[in-house]
């Protein structure tokens, strides 16, 4: 499998019902159909992946979900194996995010377990590596976040890093530019040569703007430079979801 050398995404968490769901993929859809070069994708709840999927059909945008089971088929009542959600198209799937680490506590290890179960059905992991807090040592925290799944997927298999400091998740901005660049460099580095291709992108708070401005920020080092964005909360407007779509692809 091979990633767009670009991304931009968006994952709609909890927000939207399954209207509201159905309105941002018309408008993208829409939108999409003029023809935009980077890769995009929308991670999505379980039972909106079938239909968005449909919706979104002939546009070149691949779906996502948010989580998958860290079992394979069989008695685990309420999972959502990686094979069902591999049989009904799904490309990508989010795992690590802080949310579902406060809110199952989910660990590093299950996160791994769950990393493996997605690469092993050719679904690509978008893993969601970060610190904690502000003062955090970014390249130490991540290193340990990121031992964990590395160790556990095939070096083939396709990744995504979502760089989502912890901090800057659900606030009103993103991280400065400067804290981006050096973190994403540092990822870079501790991702070393894989076989697999492997993207990192920004996600926290981010906006249409924020990819330009790490960019313009960024000019001296591109190994800081992510390959993309991430939203949340911003990309419920399909319009500004669209926006940091041209702005990754004509980067
Ligand atoms: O968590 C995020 C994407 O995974 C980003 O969420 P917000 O953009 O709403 O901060």
């Amino acid at each position: 499998m091979t990633l767009p050398s670009r991304l931009a995404g968006f994952s709609s968490k909890a927000y939207q019902s399954v209207e509201d769901a159905k309105r941002w993929a018309q408008t993208v859809s829409d939108r999409l159909a003029e023809g935009r070069g980077a890769g995009h994708y929308v991670c999505v709840p379980h039972p909106i992946l079938p239909l968005m999927a449909e919706w979104l059909a002939g546009t070149g945008m691949d779906v996502g979900v948010q989580d998958l089971s860290r079992f394979g088929p069989g008695p685990h009542t309420g999972d959502v194996t990686a094979e069902i959600l591999a049989e009904l198209g799904c490309r990508y799937v989010m795992l690590g995010h802080p949310e579902r680490r406060r809110d199952y506590g989910e660990t590093w290890q299950i996160v791994a377990e769950k990393s493996a179960r997605a690469a092993q059905n050719g679904i690509v992991p978008i893993i969601i590596a970060g610190e904690p807090h502000r003062d955090d040592d970014v390249r130490a925290v991540c290193a340990e976040q990121l031992d964990h799944v590395l160790s556990a997927i095939d070096p083939d298999a396709d990744l995504v890093i979502a760089y989502e400091p912890a901090w800057a998740i659900g606030v009103a901005d993103a991280a400065p530019a400067a804290h981006i660049i050096d973190s994403v460099a540092a990822i870079r580095d501790l991702l070393g040569s894989r076989s697999g291709d492997t993207r990192i992108v920004y996600g926290g708070s981010a906006k249409s703007g924020t990819f330009n401005d790490i960019v313009a920020a960024g000019a001296a080092r591109p190994a800081g430079i992510p390959d993309g964005v991430f939203l949340g909360r911003a990309g419920l407007d399909p319009h500004a979801f669209l926006a940091s779509v041209d702005e990754v692809a004509s980067d």
